[in-house]
C-alpha cells in the first residue's frame, strides 16, 4: 500500500500519473496537514513528490525500480494550498540504471524545487 500512489492507503497522498511523450506528471495541492513550517509544505514530503514522480516514469513503462541515489535542491519554500504540477523526464542512463530529473512547479511557472536521482531495475 504505497504512501504516495495508494488510493487505499489512508493517510497517503493519492497521487495519480500520467505518462506523455517521455514527460510523466501528477498535480498535487498541500495542506495543513503537510506542512513542516507556517505556511511551507514539509521537505520530505516534496522529496517524496519528486522521488514517487521519477518512479512512475519507469512504473508507467513496465519497469519497477528503486531509488538508489537522489539529490534534492530546494531554491524556494514550496506554499501550502497550491496546486503544484510534479514533472520527471529521463536525462541518461545505461543497462539497469536510469537517470532522472524531476521538478515542481508552481502555477505562475516558477520551479521552487528540483531533483536528479538514479534508479536501479530490480
Ligand atoms: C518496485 C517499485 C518501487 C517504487 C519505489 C518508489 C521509489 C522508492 O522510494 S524506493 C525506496 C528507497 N530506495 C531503496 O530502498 C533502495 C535501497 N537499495 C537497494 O535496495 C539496492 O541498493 C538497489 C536495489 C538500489 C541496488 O542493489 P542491487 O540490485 O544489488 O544492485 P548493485 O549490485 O548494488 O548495483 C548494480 C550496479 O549499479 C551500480 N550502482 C548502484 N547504485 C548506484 C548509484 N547510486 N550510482 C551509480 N551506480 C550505482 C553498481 O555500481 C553496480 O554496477 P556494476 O554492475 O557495473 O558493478
Amino acid at each position: 500500500m504505497c504512501f504516495a500512489c495508494s488510493p487505499r492507503n489512508p493517510i497517503g497522498l493519492h497521487l495519480q500519473f500520467s505518462l506523455e511523450d517521455g514527460v510523466c506528471r501528477t498535480t498535487f495541492t498541500a495542506g495543513e496537514v503537510h506542512q513542516g513550517w507556517n505556511g511551507c509544505m514539509h521537505g520530505g514530503l516534496i522529496a517524496t513528490l519528486l522521488d514517487e514522480v521519477m518512479a512512475q516514469w519507469l512504473w508507467l513503462q513496465g519497469i519497477a525500480g528503486m531509488t538508489a541515489e537522489m539529490t534534492t535542491r530546494f531554491s524556494r519554500p514550496v506554499p501550502v494550498g497550491v496546486p503544484l504540477e510534479v514533472t520527471a523526464r529521463q536525462t541518461g542512463g545505461r543497462g539497469r540504471l536510469f537517470e532522472l530529473a524531476a521538478e515542481i512547479a508552481l502555477p505562475d511557472g516558477q520551479v521552487p524545487v528540483h531533483a536528479r536521482a538514479k534508479f536501479l531495475k530490480v
